[in-house]
């Protein structure tokens, strides 16, 4: 039930120390949130009800201002090579000051799960000093039956503030952006950005750390499924297409970023979807186009016309990272439960801007075991004129920043359950084709949701398929309803020469990221990294 407690009544917040806040709003819904992030200014509402907010400097995740406390508890189950640490007096100042910075504030509070696993979930409180901030992850995380309200006891607490300016002397972070996570008090701070992403990224961390200890599998993938539950994981760097392309009228969706695997099944983390907005087609992508017109969707950063309250969502002004949030019911199709079966598929998502992978391949098991520890995908320079080049990313596990273990942890959970559950593996490159980003184009939206259809449905394993000369992995010649040209992404290129080129200078990138993982793997996986054409690469050496 929700509550509002002023003026010294009990908040409910004593136990964590929290006190002299003007006023607390626990469980709000998402009508009195709306009204109250519009009565403070926070948002305006656009044409067909959204509410729309705008977050200032940081329009995403301040991946390098997130700290994990070492001690004890930490020292020997994080990898600290990629998680940045503070240390617990840092942690306890950070808290002093968040404190104080609480008092004779208005506080929004939500009681909240992440996880639609019964067996697995985790309750958290989260604390917002901003009333869009706490029904941004209403909608994200599972909302909770008024039953189950009356025993809630919350494992993990996440106070966000965006009007606190971290110190790095005393806090010991590197500009006044924090994202402090403490696996000992079960607490995770957030000062110095209004970008809603943080919140659920760290909830998303928490499952990380805690479910592999349970033998459970947390994947930074989408999800969906069938009417007879033939289930496909699709994991993916953000932009890869996990949240476009888990939305598909034919299939249901159980959610489109964060989930566990379980001996139960898959189940998702989340109640709701964050979708890019950017550019957003409303003939490629109708069911997420549909949730623009919507009360309740939360825009960030979307462009709207002050006057005629119409968005524009091709306008990149406030950020090219522009996003949606909206509950996981907003898209039609969408599971009741959170939960299917075992997977039969898992897909890999690249969205490669060198247009050298293929739009679709199929892995071994040791080549989908290479290809999840090295995470690859490709940042294009955004909307800036003139820039031509792309950067290789290698994020473990897909999802870098969220995985406070090692990624030889997750691969071996991840190894066991593809073997257990027999499931075909598939790499599909959402990215450029034609050429690299600056002459080629993006695989259009249409070719790839109908070469992981074939994928899905089976009959893509009866193509007759060739062995990619670089990756090592097979890639079909032929399916129904695609260009037979673009399977083949040297084909597409005006200059095979060039290709053969970017190809190893790819591949060279991929070995040298995969040299720390070395000592931590099976041979087996070693062996199924891609050859370099060194022929090609003394070519490149030479331009
Ligand atoms: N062939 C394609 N497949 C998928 N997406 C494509 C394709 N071509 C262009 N896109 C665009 O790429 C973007 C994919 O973003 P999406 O939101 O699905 O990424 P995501 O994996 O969910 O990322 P995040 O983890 O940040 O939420 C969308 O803007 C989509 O319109
Ligand atoms: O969390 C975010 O900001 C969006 C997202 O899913 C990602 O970046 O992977
Ligand atoms: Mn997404």
């Amino acid at each position: 039930m929700s509550s509002v407690a002023t003026n010294g009544q009990a908040t409910g917040l004593e136990h964590l120390g929290i006190e002299g806040a003007a006023a607390v709003y626990r469980n709000l819904n998402e009508a009195a949130l709306y009204e109250e992030a519009v009565k403070r200014g926070e948002g305006e509402i656009a044409e067909g009800g959204p509410l729309v907010v705008k977050t200032g400097l940081h329009t995403g995740r301040s991946a390098n201002d997130k700290f994990t406390v070492r001690d004890e508890t930490t020292e020997d189950t994080v990898w600290w090579e990629k998680n940045a640490s503070m240390t617990p007096g840092q942690f306890a100042a950070l808290w002093e000051d968040f404190k104080t910075h609480m008092k004779g504030k208005e506080l929004f509070v939500q009681d909240l799960f992440g996880g639609a696993d019964l067996d697995h979930r985790l309750p958290v409180t989260i604390v917002n000093e901003l009333a869009w901030h706490n029904l941004f992850i209403r909608h994200l995380l599972r909302r909770p039956e008024a039953h189950e309200l009356n025993d809630f006891e919350a494992q993990f607490t996440i106070v966000n503030l965006p009007s606190f300016k971290a110190d790095p002397a005393r806090h010991g972070c590197r500009s006044e952006t924090i994202i402090a996570v403490d696996f000992n008090r079960r607490m995770v701070l957030i000062g110095g950005t209004s970008y809603a992403g943080e919140t659920k990224k760290s909830v998303f961390t928490i499952l990380n750390y805690l479910l592999p200890a349970k033998g459970v599998m947390p994947m930074h993938c989408s999800v969906n499924t069938t009417e007879n539950d033939n289930a496909a994981i699709f994991f993916g760097l953000s932009g890869t297409g996990k949240t476009t392309l888990s939305a598909d009228a034919s299939r249901t969706l159980v959610g489109d970023d964060e989930h566990g695997w379980s001996e139960n099944g898959l189940f998702n983390f989340e109640g709701g979807c964050y979708a890019k907005m950017i550019r957003l087609s409303a003939e490629a992508e109708p069911e997420i186009f549909a949730t623009t017109k919507q009360w309740g969707t939360v825009l960030e950063n979307v462009v709207m016309d002050p006057v005629t309250r119409k968005l524009d969502l091709d306008d990149a002004t406030l950020a090219e990272n522009s996003r949606g949030a909206y509950p996981i019911h907003a898209i039609p199709n969408a599971s009741a439960t959170g939960r299917c079966g075992q997977p039969r598929n898992l897909v890999m998502l690249t969205c490669d801007a060198y247009g050298v992978m293929p739009p679709i391949a199929k892995l071994t098991p040791a080549q989908a075991m290479y290809h999840f520890l090295s995470g690859y995908t490709a940042k294009v320079a955004g909307t800036e004129k003139g820039v031509k080049e792309p950067t290789a990313t290698f994020s473990a596990c897909f999802g870098g920043p969220f995985m406070p273990r090692h990624p030889a942890e997750y691969g071996a959970l991840l190894r066991e359950l593809i073997a257990e559950h027999d499931v075909d593996c598939w790499l599909v490159n959402t990215g450029w084709t034609s050429g690299a980003y600056g002459t080629g184009h993006r695989m259009p939206i249409k070719a790839t949701r109908t070469l992981l259809n074939a994928a899905l449905d089976g009959s893509l394993k009866n193509a007759t398929y060739r062995e990619d000369p670089n990756f090592g992995f097979m890639v079909p010649t032929s399916v129904p309803g695609v260009d037979d040209q673009i399977l083949n992404p040297r084909s597409t290129w005006a200059d095979g020469d060039a290709y053969d080129v970017q190809a190893a200078r790819l591949a060279a990138m991929f070995i040298e990221n995969f040299a720390k993982y070395e000592d931590h793997v099976a041979p087996y996986v070693i062996a199924a990294a891609p050859r370099v054409n060194q022929a090609a690469l003394s070519r490149f050496a030479a331009e």
